[in-house]
Order: structure tokens, then C-alpha cells, then sequence
């Protein structure tokens, strides 16, 4: 489809979902023809870009989040234009979205992509650790190792730790990114200990509260907004059957279950499984209480079931990605795993880009 028809099919569905009256509509679309005509492109006014923003993450198959979908605070920043101003509207984002450990789903909007524009944030989550491939093997987190490779080939100084936390790479056009060191005021982490094992503490895990996904599209109406930073909160499992758990991550499930006492040399004693039930209870533990937002796999689970009871009500066909809407953990124990989903692709929505990187 083109600019103008994925623009109509766009005001179409949001107009008559927001109850406005089919004059309005017209009237719209005779508008916005009128500018692609001039321009090449059009403008969304301040509503659409906020209900389309919304939308995109309704219409997220993958993510069982979804239930919060109309609860997102949008920053419109398409009048921010300069890789500076990008980093402060970055940083005011990052503090209103932690708000000190009560953490709003956010999203910040800068200029799509046109003829003329082109905004990317390298970074794929704007709070991150580093990772580093030595002769001996790797320090930190290994699925950071290329981008930080990247970061030092344009001046950024590695510091050959556990938790460096990357610098903002920032593009506009086809510039050289300009690189930016987050504030520590702007970056809150959770330690992680657990509520019973003493030594757990003593392995020295830590994790960042908030994640803010940025390397991903928007696309609203046949619009492309390449740089959208979103965040909401994290589902534990994310961390610790995830991040913290899995081998080419920081692999941690070995030396967790020797500390419990348990022998890892067979699998049949379910050595991995206790450590990762432990590791799981321990990040849901520090998280709230350091009074940081978090939501365990099973409460996701049913959210998610209000949001597809919620959708069918508003007649909607709720559209998921299987595979991906289970927890990592435990995953037949919630009802996600026992039904099937549609995973048709409806726009608006969040899409992968090519890296702006080689
Ligand atoms: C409010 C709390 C939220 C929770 C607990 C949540 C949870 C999740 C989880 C667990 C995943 C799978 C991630 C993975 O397996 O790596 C996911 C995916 C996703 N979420 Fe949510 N989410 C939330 C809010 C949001 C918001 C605010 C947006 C956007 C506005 C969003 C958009 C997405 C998208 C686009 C994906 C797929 C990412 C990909 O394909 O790589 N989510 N979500
Ligand atoms: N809890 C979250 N989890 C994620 C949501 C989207 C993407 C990701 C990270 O996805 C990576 C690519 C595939 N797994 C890791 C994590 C959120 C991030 C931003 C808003 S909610």
C-alpha cells in the first residue's frame, strides 16, 4: 500500500474508534492528501500520534504486557532535531518513566523518517551492559560484545567491567553518531540478594530497573518513526531465567546451584531448575523491595488474560505470538500455554529495523 492509503486505512480506524463522525474523517483525509501532494508526507496532530502510539503496542504480538495498552505517557519531541537535544529528551524521558522505582510505561516520538530526516539511536535497549570478548574469555554481558566494540571504535573508553553501563550512540542523518554518557541519576539498578540464602548477595548481581527498548520502528499510518524510545517494567523471568541465566548470557545457574549445595553433574538431580527457581525468586524479592516496579510471569499471565477478555469485549480479535507470549519458566503453568493465538501482523505496531551498523 502507499503513504496515502495506509494513511486512510490509519484515520479510518482511529477516527471511528475514538467516536468522531464520518465528516471528520473525510475532512481529514482530503487534508492529508492535500499535504502528501505538496510535501511527500504528512504531519499526525497530537492525538493520532498518541492513540497510534498506544495501538502499536495493542497490536504487539509478542509482548504479555498488553492489558496496560491505554496507560502510556507519550512525549511528542518531532520538533527535536539536534543529536544534544535528542540525549536531554532522552534523559527527561528516562526520569519521569523510573520515578523513583514506580515506574510509567513511556514513549518518546522524534521525527520519522522522510526525504530529508533520518533519526537513529544505535543503542537496542538505552540502559545496557557492556560486553568483552578477551583471550581468556568474556567480561560482561555477551550479547553486548559487538555494539561495544562499536562504542570503543568511535572513542568510547571501555572499563573492562561486570555492569558498564554503555553510552548513548545518537545519529541524525547520515552524520557520525555523537556518543553520550548517561547521568547516574538517570540509571537506577537493583541489587540482587535473596530473602533466605545469605551468600546469595555475596555473588555480587545487580540489574537496571527499567527497560527502554530503542532500536525499534513505529509505523503509524505509513509513517516510520525510527527513533521511539518505550519502556514499561520488567517480568522477572526477563532477568532471571533470562538475562541472568542463560549460557551465552551471564550463564550464572552453575554457580548458584553448587552454593545451594546441589550436585551438578547430573541433570537428573534438576540442579538447573532449583537454581533458576531460586534465582527468579531473588530478583522478584529485590526488586520490590527496593520499591521497584516488576510483575512475576504468573500475575502477567493473568493480566493477560483480562486484556483478551477486555479485546473480545471491544470486539477485537486478540492477535499473539505463541512462542513468545509464555514465560521462559514454568511456562504450562499458566493458560497462555494451553490455547492457540492468531499472529497476524495489524499496523499500527513496533517493528525490528536494520542495524544502523555493520
Ligand atoms: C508495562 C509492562 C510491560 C511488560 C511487563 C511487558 C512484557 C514484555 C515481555 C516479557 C516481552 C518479551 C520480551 C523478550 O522475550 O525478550 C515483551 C515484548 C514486547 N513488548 Fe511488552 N511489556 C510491557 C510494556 C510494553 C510497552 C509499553 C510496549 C510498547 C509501547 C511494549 C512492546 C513490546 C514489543 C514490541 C515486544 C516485542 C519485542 C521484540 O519483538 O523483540 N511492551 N513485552
Ligand atoms: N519488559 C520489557 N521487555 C521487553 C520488551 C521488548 C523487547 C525486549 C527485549 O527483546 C530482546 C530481543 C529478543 N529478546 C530480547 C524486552 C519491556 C521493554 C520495553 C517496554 S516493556
Amino acid at each position: 500500500m502507499n503513504l496515502l492509503q495506509e494513511a486512510t486505512e490509519f484515520i479510518t480506524s482511529c477516527y471511528q474508534e475514538l467516536n468522531k463522525t464520518q465528516s471528520e474523517i473525510d475532512d481529514r483525509i482530503s487534508e492529508i492528501t492535500k499535504e502528501i501532494q505538496i510535501d511527500g508526507t504528512y504531519q499526525h496532530l497530537p492525538f493520532e500520534i498518541d492513540y497510534g502510539a498506544k495501538v502499536a503496542w495493542r497490536n504487539s504480538n509478542r509482548c504479555i504486557g498488553r492489558l496496560f495498552w491505554d496507560q502510556m505517557q507519550t512525549f511528542d519531541r518531532r520538533h527535536v532535531e539536534t543529536e544534544e537535544e535528542i540525549f536531554m529528551a532522552i534523559i527527561d524521558h528516562m526520569k519521569y518513566a523510573t520515578n523513583h522505582g514506580r515506574i510509567r510505561p513511556t514513549i518518546t516520538i522524534f521525527p520519522p523518517q522522510t526525504k530529508k530526516h533520518h533519526v537513529r539511536i544505535w543503542n537496542h535497549q538505552l540502559i545496557r551492559y557492556a560486553g568483552y570478548q578477551m583471550e581468556n574469555g568474556m567480561i560482561g554481558d555477551p550479547s553486548s560484545i559487538e555494539f561495544t566494540e562499536k562504542c570503543i571504535e568511535l572513542g568510547w573508553e571501555p572499563k573492562y567491567g561486570k555492569f558498564d553501563i554503555l553510552p548513548l550512540v545518537i545519529q541524525v542523518n547520515n552524520n557520525l553518531p555523537k556518543l553520550f554518557e548517561l547521568p547516574q541519576s538517570s540509571t537506577l539498578e537493583v541489587e540482587i540478594r535473596h530473602p533466605e540464602f545469605e551468600w546469595f548477595q555475596d555473588l555480587e548481581l545487580k540489574w537496571y530497573g527499567v527497560p527502554l527498548i530503542s532500536d525499534m520502528a513505529l509505523e503509524i499510518g505509513g509513517l516510520r518513526y525510527t527513533a521511539a524510545p518505550f519502556n514499561g517494567w520488567y517480568m522477572g523471568t526477563e532477568i532471571g531465567a533470562r538475562n541472568l541465566a542463560d549460557e551465552d548470557r551471564y550463564n550464572m545457574l552453575p554457580q548458584i546451584a553448587s552454593c545451594m549445595g546441589i550436585d551438578t553433574k547430573s541433570s537428573i538431580s534438576l540442579w538447573k531448575d532449583k537454581a533458576l527457581v531460586e534465582l527468579n525468586i531473588a530478583v522478584l524479592h529485590s526488586f520490590r523491595d527496593d520499591g521497584v516496579t516488576i510483575v512475576d510471569h504468573h500475575t502477567a499471565a493473568q493480566q493477560f488474560k483480562k486484556f483478551e477478555e477486555k479485546e473480545s469485549e471491544s470486539g477485537r480479535n486478540v492477535m499473539g505470538n505463541w512462542a513468545w507470549l509464555i514465560p521462559p519458566m514454568s511456562p504450562a503453568t499458566t493458560h497462555i500455554f494451553h490455547k492457540p493465538y492468531k499472529n497476524d501482523t495489524v499496523k499500527p505496531n513496533y517493528f525490528y529495523q536494520p542495524k544502523p551498523y555493520s
